[in-house]
């Protein structure tokens, strides 16, 4: 897999998944030359290139695989850390994604739970579009969403699903340990993830259009959680 531009190889480097990485033989930003920097330190190849693709501006880096966590592992560092699991119910845009991986890394999400299938998949564009932020993400790939958070309650797992039919985010009890699960696109959550939710939560809008961007509609309600627990 490969990661281009200055945020992805950065965080990648960082998180110790970089094998190799390729820069643009004038290529004069100073941030890249913090990450050639970086690389040296950690013994990783640097290859000096006359030319690559636009999208690396300047800078790209050839990485390890992702590789997918249990969902036991990251169901048990959400109770220890007393967080949140972020479940994404078949996203189609990797755009999405990748931006609200993005925002999950952000406010410290124990880990992100996908389908196996009717979901895009942690690829080149996710990668890119979350800024590095998979490459800091446990993330699990599972066959039935609705199946694990059933299985979450056994845990004392509160599940609060996002979807526009629902009671106003501000009455929604958002207490840890937390799943927060976000639908697609097109479909929104399905009936058997719905089925599943304690809660369903629904951030209220004031303009003509009813619904928001996932990426956007998830990190409202992840920061909502973090500001609840900041405040007590
Ligand atoms: C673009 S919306 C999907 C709309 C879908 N056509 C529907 O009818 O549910 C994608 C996802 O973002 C979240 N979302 C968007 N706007 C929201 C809102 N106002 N309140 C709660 N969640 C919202 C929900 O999880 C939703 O499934």
């Amino acid at each position: 897999m490969k990661v281009m531009g200055i945020n992805g190889v950065m965080e990648a480097l960082k998180s110790g998944k970089v094998n190799k990485i390729f820069v643009l033989k004038d290529a004069t930003n100073p941030r890249i030359k913090e990450i050639v920097a970086l690389a040296k330190k950690k013994k990783i190849p640097v290859v000096y290139t006359p030319q690559l693709p636009k999208e690396a501006r300047g800078v790209m880096a050839e990485i390890s695989p992702i590789e997918y966590k249990e969902v036991d592992t990251i169901i048990d560092k959400c109770i220890r850390e007393g967080s949140f699991i972020l479940f994404l119910d078949s996203v189609e845009d990797p755009q999405n994604m990748g931006a609200i991986m993005r925002s999950a890394e952000f406010f410290g999400c124990a880990g992100v739970v996908i389908p196996k299938r009717r979901c895009v998949q942690v690829n080149e564009t996710v990668a890119k579009v979350s800024a590095g932020a998979v490459f800091h993400l446990d993330i699990a790939r599972v066959e039935n969403l609705a199946n694990i958070l059933k299985k979450l309650k056994k845990f004392g797992i509160t599940v609060v699903g996002a979807d526009l039919d629902g009671e106003p985010l501000r009455n929604v009890d958002l207490s840890p340990p937390l799943a927060i699960v976000v639908g697609g696109e097109d479909k929104g959550l399905s009936k058997p993830v719905k089925k599943q939710c304690d809660f369903i939560a629904k951030i209220e809008g004031y303009g003509k259009i009813n619904s928001l961007n996932l990426s956007v509609a998830g990190a409202i309600i992840m920061y909502e959680f973090r500001r609840r627990l900041h405040e007590g």
